[in-house]
C-alpha cells in the first residue's frame, strides 16, 4: 500500500508521532514515570489504535485515538515525586478550607507541618491540633502584622535550621467585600492589598533564605479573579493579580537557587470564606453604613442587598470537595517537575481558553453571567428606564 494513498495511514501516523514525541519529552523531564499500569496503557493504545483504524471511520478513529493519547499522557500517567522524610512544610491560612484541607493531609503523608492560624482557639486550630499530634506545630500569624510575621520566621529557623525549609504554602488570604468597585471603600482596597499582597510577600522574602537553604518550593494560591476582570471583585483581584506577578518574577529570579515556583488557580470551592452569610451581610452593612449618601441614593440599598443575595446563591455552587486543590497544592510541594500553574476546578482551564482567545466582547457577557444570572440595576437607571430617559 503506497503511503501517499492512504491519508488514513498519515493521519493516524501523525497521531502516533506527536505522542511518542510527547511521551519522551515527558519522561526525559522526569514528568513521568516507567510505572508497569503506563506499559499496559501503551499496549491498549495500540490495540485500540488497530481497532479505530480497521473498523472507525477516520475522523471518528483519529478522535478517539487523540483522546486516549491525551488521557494517557494528562491523566494516567503517574508523576515523579522527591522523598518525604526530612522535609519541613509551612502553610499559611490553615483555620479553615484550603489551608486546613492542606496541613492535613501534608500532615498524613508524613510532612512535618507548620501551620499559621489566625486565631489558635479557632474550632479549625483546635481540630487541626487533636489531629496531627507528632509533626504538627501551630503558630498564631496574622499576615497584616509584621511582628506576627517576625515571630513565625523565628520559630521556623529554629525548627529548620539543619534542613531549611523544603516549601512555604502561601494559602492565607481573603476577600473583604463583594460588589461594585465604586462601592467599595478604600479601606477594602487596602485591607486586601495588606494580607493578600504585602503580607503574602513579607512572609516569602523573609523565609527565602531557609527555602533558598533546601533548593525548595514556593507554592501560592492566587485566583482567576486577579487573571481576569471579574465583576465585584476589584480590590480582591487586584490583589491576586499583583500577587500572582510577584510570583512569577520570584521563579524566574530563583530558578538559579534551585528553588521552584508554582501558583495555584482554584475555581469556586465552599470553604469558610465563601459561604459564610453572616460575614458577607456583615461586610455590606458596614458599606451601607459607611458610604456616602449620595451614592446609596443613586444605587439604593436594594441593589446592594441583591447583590449578596445573588452572589450567596452562586455560592451554593461551590465545589464542596477541596481535594482537587489539596492534591495540586501537594504535587507542587513533592512533584520532581511541578507545574508553574495549576488550574483547578471544573471548567477554570476553559475560562482560560476562553478569555485568552475570545474577543473582549464576548468575554466580558460571559464574565457577568458567572456570578448574576439576573442583575438588577442600580436604583437611579430604574429610575432613568422608567421615566424613558435611557
Ligand atoms: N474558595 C475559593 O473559591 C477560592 C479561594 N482562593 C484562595 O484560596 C486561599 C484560601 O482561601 P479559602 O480556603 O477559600 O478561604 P478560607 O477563608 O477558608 O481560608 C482563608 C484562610 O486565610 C486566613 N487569613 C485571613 N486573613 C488573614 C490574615 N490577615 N493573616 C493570616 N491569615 C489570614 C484565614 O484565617 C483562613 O484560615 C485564599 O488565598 C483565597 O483567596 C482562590 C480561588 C478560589
Ligand atoms: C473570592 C472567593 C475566592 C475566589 O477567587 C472565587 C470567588 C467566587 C467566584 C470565583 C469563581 C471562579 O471560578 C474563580 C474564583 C472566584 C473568583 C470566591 C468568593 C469568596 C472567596 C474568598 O473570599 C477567598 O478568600
Amino acid at each position: 500500500m503506497e503511503l501517499s494513498s492512504s491519508p488514513a495511514l498519515w493521519a493516524y501516523g501523525s497521531v502516533w508521532l506527536l505522542f511518542s514525541f510527547l511521551f519522551f519529552f515527558k519522561y526525559s523531564n522526569s514528568d513521568m514515570v516507567l510505572s508497569p499500569s503506563l506499559l499496559l496503557y501503551v499496549v491498549l493504545l495500540v490495540l485500540f489504535e488497530w481497532f479505530c483504524h480497521m473498523y472507525l471511520p477516520v475522523l471518528l478513529g483519529i478522535l478517539l485515538l487523540s483522546s486516549a493519547c491525551w488521557y494517557i499522557l494528562g491523566i494516567a500517567s503517574p508523576r515523579k515525586m522527591l522523598p518525604i522524610e526530612g522535609k519541613t512544610v509551612f502553610v499559611t491560612g490553615c483555620d479553615t478550607g484550603f489551608g486546613k484541607a492542606t496541613a492535613q493531609t501534608l500532615h498524613s503523608m508524613g510532612f512535618k507541618v507548620i501551620a499559621s492560624v489566625l486565631n489558635l482557639e479557632s474550632p479549625g486550630a483546635k481540630e487541626l491540633q487533636q489531629r496531627c499530634l507528632e509533626r504538627l506545630t501551630l503558630i498564631q500569624m496574622d499576615l497584616t502584622k509584621p511582628e506576627d510575621i517576625q515571630k513565625a520566621q523565628q520559630i521556623i529557623r529554629m525548627q529548620t535550621g539543619d534542613t531549611g525549609l523544603w516549601a512555604l504554602v502561601n494559602n492565607a488570604g481573603y476577600c473583604a467585600h463583594f460588589g461594585d468597585a465604586e462601592l467599595t471603600m478604600e479601606s477594602t482596597y487596602r485591607s486586601c492589598m495588606e494580607v493578600n499582597f504585602f503580607g503574602t510577600v513579607k512572609i516569602t522574602k523573609d523565609l527565602l533564605p531557609l527555602i533558598r537553604y533546601a533548593k525548595g518550593r514556593i507554592v501560592t494560591i492566587c485566583s482567576p479573579a486577579g487573571d481576569f476582570s471579574f465583576p465585584y471583585l476589584a480590590a480582591y483581584g487586584a490583589s491576586k493579580a499583583a500577587l500572582a506577578r510577584v510570583m512569577d518574577i520570584f521563579r524566574h529570579e530563583l530558578g538559579p537557587w534551585g528553588v521552584k515556583v508554582s501558583v495555584i488557580q482554584p475555581s469556586s470551592y465552599r470553604t469558610g470564606a465563601h459561604f459564610n452569610p453572616s460575614y458577607w451581610e456583615h461586610q455590606n452593612q458596614q458599606l451601607i453604613d459607611t458610604m456616602p449618601t449620595a451614592l446609596l441614593q443613586e444605587y439604593g440599598e436594594e441593589y446592594i442587598a441583591d447583590t449578596l443575595v445573588q452572589f450567596l446563591e452562586f455560592g451554593k455552587t461551590a465545589c464542596l470537595d477541596l481535594s482537587p486543590v489539596t492534591n495540586s497544592i501537594v504535587d507542587a510541594v513533592l512533584s520532581e517537575n511541578p507545574k508553574v500553574k495549576y488550574y483547578v476546578g471544573k471548567s477554570v482551564f476553559l475560562l482560560y481558553v476562553l478569555f485568552t482567545y475570545l474577543p473582549e466582547s464576548l468575554t466580558s457577557h460571559q464574565i457577568k453571567s458567572i456570578f448574576l444570572k439576573h442583575r438588577s440595576l442600580p436604583r437611579a437607571l430604574k429610575q432613568k428606564r422608567t421615566s424613558g430617559q435611557d
